[in-house]
Parts: structure tokens; C-alpha cells; sequence
């Protein structure tokens, strides 16, 4: 019996699009400022990090190599999530989630089902995104966020973790994501998995999950509350 859903932000509930044409051109023309920040100790620790995996380069140049190659790289993600708060808190972004995806998050926490977020997104960003979207404040309606600090979302020792910090069994938590390696590493560790198929972001259906294209399609397959 599923307890918790653990959901990815990108490609799951957020279409890929407006994180790489809004939040990313936003973080980018913020970052060369930003990274000229040698008081603030999470930029002083990110620069650090990026500087100790690319020794030698501009760190800049790094962040924006990543960001191209949208490579889930934990500093950068750090740095991005500072940037992010003055447009979030202005109102300058505000996150366009999927529109199936509050009637179900709603319905679900209703229903009694618990509630995670597990995204390469840092979990400050995460809690704006989902405190500033155009349906409002979610944030309530999730008990946990999760984010690379917990460990690649590759590993299979990450969702343990999570497993071990929820407190459930492996099998009733289902993680929902968009991403195939994500979802076997889920597999790997016992949850119960759905791979998100969203047309809009041509997501490529991987063998082996079941695949749902909204959390509609997600509620019936797995016996969830209904929105
Ligand atoms: C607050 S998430 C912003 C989008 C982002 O930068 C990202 O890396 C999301 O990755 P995900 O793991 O949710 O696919
Ligand atoms: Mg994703």
C-alpha cells in the first residue's frame, strides 16, 4: 500500500521548458554578479567546490557549461537557488507547474497520503518554487524535501536514505520522475516506481516502469485519491 509519494520537480510536476527558458536565463545573468560574493559563506563554499572539481577554470565558466548541459551538479544548484529567491520573492517568477499537478497533490494529502519532494534542485529553491506558483503556496502539503545533499538521484543508496528518514517500508513509497536511471535507482532500493511521460517535454518512455502521462493517470494506476 503506497504511504508516501516522493515526487521529482523537473519533467514530473514543472514542464522543461520553463526551467530551461525562465529559471535558468534568470540564474545566468545573475551569477557573474553573485559569484563576485566572497562574504557570503554559501556562495565563499559553492566557489570552493567548483573550484576543487575544475581546478584551474573560471568557476563562472563552469556554472555556465553546466547550465547548457543542464548537469545536475550540486554547487551549481546551490548557487542557482540564491539567485532564484529575489525573483520568486518579487514576483518575477512564479512557478508554472503542470496544471494536473495541484488537484492531485491536494487530493492525495486529503486522502492521507504523505507527501516528499526529491529534486537536484536545492531544497531553498524547492520550497520557492512551490511557495511562489501560479496555484498558489504548496509548500504545506509537503512533510519532507529532499535534494542532492542526500546523494545523486542515480544511487540507490539515496533512496535508501530517504526510506530510513521517512520511516516506511521501501514499497509504499512511490517516487514519481521523468528520468529512467532515476527511477531504476528508486527500483533498485525497493520503491514502487512511475515514470511521468509528458508529451510536452517529449519525455523518452524507459522498458521496464509503469508510466503515467499526468498524476491523474498516476491516481487510478495506483489506487490513489482522485482529484
Ligand atoms: C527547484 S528545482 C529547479 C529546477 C532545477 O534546477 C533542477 O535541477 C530540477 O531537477 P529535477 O531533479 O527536479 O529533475
Ligand atoms: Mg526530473
Amino acid at each position: 500500500m503506497i504511504r508516501l509519494v516522493l515526487l521529482d520537480i523537473e519533467g514530473t510536476t514543472l514542464p522543461i521548458s520553463f526551467v530551461r527558458d525562465v529559471m535558468f536565463p534568470y540564474a545566468a545573468k545573475a551569477l557573474p554578479a553573485l559569484l563576485q560574493d566572497h562574504t557570503n559563506p554559501t556562495v565563499v563554499g559553492a566557489r570552493a567546490d567548483i573550484v576543487m572539481e575544475h581546478p584551474g577554470q573560471d568557476p563562472l565558466k563552469v556554472c555556465q557549461d553546466w547550465m547548457k548541459a543542464d548537469v545536475k551538479a550540486a554547487p551549481l544548484k546551490t548557487l542557482q537557488g540564491l539567485t532564484w529567491r529575489q525573483g520568486f520573492e518579487d514576483g518575477t517568477l512564479k512557478a508554472h507547474l503542470y496544471p494536473d499537478v495541484p488537484p492531485a497533490l491536494e487530493a492525495w494529502s486529503k486522502g492521507g497520503l504523505r507527501l516528499a519532494v526529491y529534486s537536484s534542485g536545492s531544497i531553498p529553491s524547492q520550497k520557492l518554487l512551490y511557495g511562489h506558483s501560479e496555484q498558489g503556496d504548496l509548500t504545506p502539503l509537503f512533510e519532507d524535501f529532499f535534494d542532492l545533499s542526500t546523494g545523486g538521484k542515480k544511487d540507490a543508496a539515496s533512496y535508501e536514505k530517504i526510506t530510513a528518514a521517512v520511516g516506511l517500508l521501501a514499497d509504499e513509497i512511490l517516487f514519481l520522475s521523468d528520468i529512467g536511471a532515476e527511477l531504476d535507482a528508486a527500483q533498485r532500493a525497493g520503491l514502487t516506481v512511475c515514470q511521468l511521460v509528458r508529451e510536452q517535454d517529449g519525455t523518452v518512455p524507459h522498458p521496464g516502469v509503469p508510466q503515467a502521462p499526468d498524476l491523474n493517470a498516476v491516481s487510478t494506476q495506483f489506487g490513489l485519491p482522485v482529484a
